[in-house]
């Protein structure tokens, strides 16, 4: 769980939101660590993902001791507090709170007692996959606020493992109706800090944890085998491995130009070469297709978890 402090250097409209300035996170993990990193030593552009302090609730000595290693400077002058087993308190000097634990403990962090009532007014931004902003407004009684300004706005999001390197992919869920524009400012401002954020629409959201949350693995596993083949024709592992991923590299940034992929192949092929042949061999063994089915699958997993149907696990067997 994140926990994040407004900017004093803060342009936007946003003090009566703001005036604690403080944000929180729950998520110093895989994923939590990267964006605390980018937030916390964000240099410049944007006024709306900068804070004033950072609270970083996490549940392990462990991961406290890891925390106070990255950031020693942060801890000691006071902008990043590290925070174990006590996230009321924590969202109680927030306003603004970034879920993310494991998705089997949402329900009983946010059931935590006080913790509904200490996100009052407050935006809630989730990161947790298969957890509809529904399910998460009903945990945390978001609709029984009698005033507006008391409501906690939750928002439903799916940034992708690449925010390690800044270069996620994060999927932001169109919100409820009356949503707060300062509050979608921030959400766009702080996910822009970790790499693209793209708007969705709420029945896009399963789809979209897959092709964006689930493909970088897939390259990865994709990367793998090409640097195995490279080993076994001669190349050393760590040449290979710079090929591949330069190579990687370079085709993204053609085809992010507006390059058609079909184009690009064409452009690489030229008659009886060893590009077409190698391409030859991907059409018979139905590399398409089983790129297509994986992708597929992710999705298919995807709509199942937070379905109430998890047991039913897609792997285990589709026929139950
Ligand atoms: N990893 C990824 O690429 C992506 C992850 N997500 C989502 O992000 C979320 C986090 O994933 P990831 O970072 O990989 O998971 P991790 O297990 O690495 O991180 C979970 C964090 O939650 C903390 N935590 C657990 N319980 C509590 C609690 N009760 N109070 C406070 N903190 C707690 C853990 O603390 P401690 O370490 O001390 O146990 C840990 O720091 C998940 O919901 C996942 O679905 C979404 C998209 C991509």
């Amino acid at each position: 769980m994140l926990i994040e402090a407004r900017s004093q250097h803060n342009t936007l409209d946003t003090y009566e939101f703001f005036e604690k300035r403080s944000f929180l996170t729950d998520l110093p993990g895989n994923l939590g660590t990267p964006i605390l990193k980018s937030l916390i030593s964000a240099s410049g552009e944007s006024q709306a993902a900068k804070f004033d302090k950072y609270i970083a609730c996490i549940h392990s000595e462990r991961s406290e001791k890891r925390l106070s290693d990255l950031f020693p400077e942060h801890k000691k002058s006071g902008k990043l507090v590290i925070s174990r087993g006590d996230n009321v308190s924590a969202a109680q000097k927030s306003d603004i709170i970034i879920l993310g634990v494991d998705p089997p403990d949402v329900e009983a962090t946010l059931k935590q007692d006080g913790l509904s009532q200490a996100l009052k007014g407050k935006l809630l931004i989730s990161v947790a996959a298969g957890w509809s902003r529904e399910k998460l407004e009903k945990l945390v009684s978001a609709g029984d606020a009698s005033k507006e300004e008391e409501r906690t706005w939750v928002l439903r999001t799916l940034p992708n493992v690449a925010a390690q390197v800044s270069q996620s992919l994060t999927a932001i869920e169109d919100p409820a109706p009356g949503f707060p524009s300062k509050y979608m400012e921030i959400a766009d401002a702080i996910f822009s800090q970790v790499g693209k954020a793209v708007h969705i629409a709420p029945r896009l959201m399963n789809a979209t944890t897959a092709v964006g949350g689930s493909t970088p693995a897939f390259w990865a596993v994709i990367c793998d085998a090409f640097i195995d083949a490279a080993v076994a024709v001669g190349l050393p592992r760590h040449i290979a491995q710079a090929q591949i991923y330069q190579s990687m590299r370079g085709t993204a940034e053609m085809l992010q130009s507006g390059i058609h992929p079909g184009i690009l192949k064409d452009q690489g092929t030229s008659p009886e070469g060893c590009t077409i042949g190698g391409i030859m061999v991907m059409e018979e063994a139905g590399v398409r297709g089983a790129l297509g089915k994986a992708l597929r699958e992710s999705v298919t997993i995807a709509r199942a978890m937070g379905s109430g149907k998890e047991d039913l696990h897609v792997n285990d067997t589709r026929q139950s």
